[in-house]
């Protein structure tokens, strides 16, 4: 079984499902440091995920996810949100299941009512994003689901009673690392 102490804690599942927001209260109870993978593409592009699909396109953007993975890979007691498409790639995943992998989940619904004036998600500007989001998932719902938590989440769950409910569920998952 993995010890807590030795790895970095990962959250993975659909754009809007909280990862970037639960995460970072989520490390702060960890007592760990936070890293959003967008956050930090962002900043070593120097612009933003909009503007890196619109000029080097999305396998350009990917690359750069993997990087950042990889990198991250050197440190231990991370509490990394990623982008939501970081599962599509096998190789990501060397670096996902080194660490603890929690797949945040939430209806198509949820996803939408939060994202409905968004502009900073480059695959869901188009004339049908609650379509597109439902596509996605239906691409992506198996590779979630190889996450060693599931989280489910209903429109009523603050980012609170998320980071209980994780908090509660990490010892069955994980060595005590006191
Ligand atoms: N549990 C929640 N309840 C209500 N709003 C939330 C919750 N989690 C996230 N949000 C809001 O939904 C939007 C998307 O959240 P974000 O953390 O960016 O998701 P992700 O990183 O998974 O795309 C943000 O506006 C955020 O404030
Ligand atoms: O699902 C995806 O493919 C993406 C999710 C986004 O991050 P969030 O999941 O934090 O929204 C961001 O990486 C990019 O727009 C692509
Ligand atoms: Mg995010």
């Amino acid at each position: 079984m993995k010890e807590l102490k030795g790895i970095n804690v990962f959250l993975v599942g659909m754009m809007g499902t909280g990862k970037t927001t639960v995460g970072d209260l989520l490390a702060r109870q960890l007592g760990y440091s936070f890293v959003d993978t967008d956050n930090v593409i962002e900043k070593a592009a120097g612009k933003s995920i909009n503007q890196i699909f619109a000029d080097e396109g999305e396998e350009a953007f990917r690359q750069l996810e993997s990087e950042v993975l990889s990198h991250l890979s050197a440190h231990t007691r991370l509490t990394v949100a990623t982008g939501g498409g970081i599962v599509l790639k096998r190789f990501n995943w060397s670096y996902l299941h080194h660490g603890l992998v929690i797949w945040l989940d939430s209806p198509v619904e949820v996803l939408m009512a939060r994202l409905q004036n968004d502009t900073t998600r480059p695959l869901l500007q188009n004339d049908n994003p609650a379509q597109a989001l439902q596509t996605i998932l239906d691409q992506r719902r198996n590779l979630y689901a190889e996450a060693d938590l599931h989280i489910q989440i209903s429109a009523e769950d603050r980012p609170e009673q998320i980071v209980s409910r994780i908090m509660a569920e990490i010892p069955h998952k994980l060595k005590s690392d006191d």
